[in-house]
This record gives structure tokens, C-alpha cells and sequence, in this order.
């Protein structure tokens, strides 16, 4: 098994949306009575992305609300910005003045955080149109893989150049249009290359069939990414076992969206309610949202809890006692493994979470580093190759690590809402998708001190 090692802070990585830097850790005490909330979530970080570069490449402007306000819309918006796009936000609703698929300014050095959805969609846009830019992100972005989507662009006529190192950011990138034709692509590393290919594939020269080999993981984000090139005009076909997908050229016409919630936000409060036997009820987020993540209602009803999907909201009902004694495929919703594995600890048997390996190339190495972090608490947890097993326990009071993972520290701090003495280190890291988490726990009646 690998051999664990604490990731860092990277600071740079932090926007001016971020917050609570400056403090060493969130000091957490349990909810005293059940929680009971009705609340509303911030925008879909894979919706606010996938709509601002949509936007940033159609020819007009484009009015989209409910956007999401966190280090990893920032660096979106940032880079954008930077390369000659007009965007204007109040609140929560951002103004993008298209460019047309040319981008005004034709070089330069962008910087995308650790937002994988920024570094792994802008280098088709780019390489779509003409210029030449630099791409940098944060350390650990750096470490996370880019090389098939780099191979892909490159076969279809960009001149892309690792600068540091092999195979990962920064990079190089010189844009001369795309050709179109046909490749072949994986996706049992990230579903995220399809999505930067696909973004891009409207502003090819010609048409472009994409074969992807083998599976596909998170499989539902190349449907959002489909859905979000619809909304903005573009055509395609999908073959019958989703495998091939061919895109017509066309630009993108700009549009007014009305963004949803963000779902795995969702789960941390969702997780509350059922850790704590209350109920939370989320409003305005539609019954047939695509966000794969709402396939933990289902997981929670097998632990016991009672959801509801209404027209527009969602509510989960806790129970006296979680059930486990599981094995559940994670491959499909794999960010609300550490929300999974948090639960399993108060559940009356072991829950082993399989099939995703790939979150160990996400911002941390998920799988050593929540196993790490509960082995503090005491709590026994066997760690696989593609996931871990959860047992059950009473979690002894710790200080722990988030890893640099905003995933990892709202998930371990569901803990902290059932166990006295529970501390989170860098309490600033959530700020990556829910920047206001920690006030959003407190006013839910946990003690929250930020020191
Ligand atoms: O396209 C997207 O918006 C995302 C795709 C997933 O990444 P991978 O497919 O790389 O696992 C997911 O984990 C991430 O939070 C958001
Ligand atoms: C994997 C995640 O993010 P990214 O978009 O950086 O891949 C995540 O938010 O859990």
C-alpha cells in the first residue's frame, strides 16, 4: 500500500474568495440536539466552470446566476480575464462579454489554482484558437495528471511543451486551431480530459469523433459537459453505449443560465442530518439534477435515513442508529467518498467503499490520507488499492489533517460534529468549493472556533 505522506498548505493556491487563512485550526464541538435546516446551497463548481468557459468562447455576452464564489471559480474567472474576456460579477451572478472562440489577448501566464476542472478545460480552448500562453497551477495540480489530454491536443495539431517536468503542469501551450477527424481517448483516469476535449471540439476545424477507450469514471460529468454544450448551441451525437461522441463545428451563441446548487456541497449537510438523526432540507435544487453526487440519497437510504425529492428540494431525514455492513462502488460519485467513509465510522457494522482508485491523483491522495487521518481517532480502517474499509468505532479526541483537501476536511469534520476534542488543521482549505463551510456549521448549532 502506499506509504502516507502529509500534503502541505500551498497558499498561492488560495484566491481573494478564500478565507481564514491566517488561522491554524477549526476547534469543533458536537451538535447538542438533532439538526434541523432548511437552507440553500452555492452554485455547482462544475456548473460555474463549465458556463464561464463556455461563455468566455461564445460570440456574445452571457448572463449566468447562481454561479459558485470559491478559489475555483476564481481562478477560472482569473484566467479568463487574463486572456481578454470582459466579466463582471455582483453576488452571485456573472456577466461574460464572449469572445467569439479567439481569445483578445494572444499571450501570457495563467494560473488555475488547484482547480482541476480549470486545468484540465482550458488548454483545448486555447489550443482552439491562436496564441501562445503558459499554464501553471498549484503544486499539487502539478503533480496531478494532464499527459492525455496533452496527447490528444497535440495529435490535433497543438504544439504543447512540458516546462518543468515530464507529464505534468506547467505547461506550454501554441495554439493554431484545432483539426478535427477522429482519436481515441481513455477515461479511467479522469473524465475530465473528455470534458476539456469536448468543450473545446465545437471550435475544431472539422468535424471530431471522439472514441474513448475503456471506461469512463465519473461518467455523469461528460453528460453535464454535454448538457452545457446544448445549452450554448452545440451539436453532437452520442453513440448508443455513450463511447463515441462526434461534434459538429459551430460556435457557441451566449446564453442566461440559471446554475444549480452544488450537490456535493450538498452531502457534507445532508451527512449532518443523518450523523445527528435532524433533517436537512436543500431548496432549489431540481429532482433530475445530473450532478452524480446525488447518488448518495441512495446510500443514506440503505444506512437507514429517509429522503425526499421534491420538485425542487431535497431532504434527508437521520435515523437512531446508521447501518452498515456494505460494499458500495464509488466509481460513479467518488468525491463523496471521505463523506462515506466519515459516516461508516458511526455505522453498526463495516462499509467498504471500492472501485476508485483515481481519487488518489486528486487533491490529495484520498484513500492513504483518509485512512491516515482516522487512525488518529482510533478508528481501524483497511486500506485497498482502489478504496479502504471502514470499521466502526468511538473516535478519540484528535487533531487532524485535511491533507490540503477541502473534501477532506469538511468530511472529517463531520466527525467532529458527534465526538468531543475533534480539531481540523488549515481551516482555510474549504474554500476550494464552500469558502463560508465553517460559518454554515456554526449557525447549524456546532461549536465552531477558528484559532
Ligand atoms: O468535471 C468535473 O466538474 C469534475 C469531475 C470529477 O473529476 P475526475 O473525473 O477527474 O475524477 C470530479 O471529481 C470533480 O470534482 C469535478
Ligand atoms: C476532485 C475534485 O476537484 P477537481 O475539480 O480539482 O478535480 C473535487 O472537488 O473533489
Amino acid at each position: 500500500m502506499s506509504v502516507p505522506s502529509v500534503q502541505q498548505p500551498d497558499f498561492e493556491a488560495r484566491s481573494p474568495w478564500s478565507r481564514y487563512n491566517d488561522r491554524q485550526e477549526a476547534a469543533l464541538s458536537p451538535a447538542i440536539s438533532p439538526i434541523h435546516a432548511e437552507m440553500t446551497i452555492p452554485g455547482s463548481k462544475s456548473l460555474t466552470n463549465r458556463a464561464l468557459l463556455s461563455a468566455a468562447l461564445a460570440s456574445g455576452t452571457s448572463e449566468l446566476t447562481g454561479i459558485l464564489k470559491s478559489d475555483d471559480s476564481y481562478w477560472c474567472i482569473d484566467s479568463l480575464r487574463r486572456l481578454g474576456i470582459p466579466i463582471t460579477v455582483e453576488g452571485e451572478c456573472a456577466i461574460v462579454e464572449g469572445g467569439g472562440g479567439a481569445w483578445p489577448i494572444r499571450h501570457g501566464e495563467l494560473y488555475v489554482g488547484a482547480a482541476g476542472t480549470v486545468a484540465r478545460f482550458l488548454p483545448g480552448a486555447l489550443a482552439a484558437s491562436h496564441g501562445e500562453w503558459i499554464l501553471r497551477g498549484s503544486k499539487r495540480m502539478s503533480e496531478r495528471p494532464i499527459a492525455p489530454l496533452v496527447h490528444v491536443l497535440s495529435s490535433l495539431g497543438a504544439k504543447i511543451r512540458y516546462l518543468e517536468q515530464p507529464e505534468g503542469l506547467p505547461i506550454s501551450i501554441l495554439g493554431n486551431g484545432l483539426s478535427g477527424g477522429t482519436i481515441h481517448m481513455p477515461g479511467d483516469q479522469s473524465s475530465q480530459f473528455l470534458s476539456g476535449l469536448l468543450l473545446a471540439a465545437p471550435y475544431a476545424h472539422e468535424p471530431l469523433t471522439v472514441y474513448v477507450k475503456g471506461p469512463i469514471v465519473q461518467r455523469d460529468y461528460v453528460e453535464m459537459t454535454l448538457a452545457t454544450m446544448k445549452q450554448f448551441g452545440a451539436s453532437f451525437h452520442v453513440s448508443g453505449d455513450g463511447q463515441t461522441i462526434a461534434i459538429q463545428p459551430g460556435p457557441y451563441k451566449a446564453q442566461a443560465l440559471s446554475l444549480e446548487p452544488d450537490v456535493s456541497t450538498c452531502g457534507y449537510f445532508w451527512a449532518l442530518a443523518a450523523l445527528t438523526n435532524g433533517c436537512i432540507r436543500i431548496k432549489d435544487l431540481p429532482a433530475d439534477t445530473r450532478q452524480p453526487d446525488i447518488k448518495l440519497l441512495q446510500a443514506l437510504e440503505r444506512m437507514g435515513c429517509t429522503t425526499t425529492v421534491e420538485s425542487n428540494a431535497v431532504e434527508v431525514r437521520g435515523t437512531g442508529q446508521l447501518k452498515g455492513g456494505f460494499t458500495m462502488s464509488m466509481n460513479e460519485w467518488s468525491d463523496q467518498t471521505l463523506t462515506m467513509a466519515a459516516l461508516a465510522v458511526f455505522a453498526d457494522s463495516p462499509i467498504t467503499l471500492t472501485d476508485a482508485a483515481h481519487i488518489r491523483h486528486h487533491e490529495c491522495d484520498r484513500i492513504a490520507a483518509i485512512c491516515l487521518e482516522l487512525a488518529k481517532l482510533g478508528i481501524r480502517t483497511d486500506e485497498h488499492p482502489d478504496g479502504l474499509t471502514v470499521y466502526p468505532g468511538q473516535p478519540r479526541p484528535a487533531r487532524l489533517n485535511p491533507h490540503d483537501d477541502h473534501r477532506m476536511a469538511m468530511a472529517l469534520s463531520l466527525i467532529g460534529a458527534k465526538t468531543d476534542g475533534i480539531r481540523i488543521a488549515d481551516p482555510g482549505c474549504v474554500s476550494k468549493t464552500c469558502p463560508d463551510y465553517w460559518e454554515r456549521l456554526d449557525a447549524l448549532g456546532i461549536g465552531v472556533q477558528l484559532q
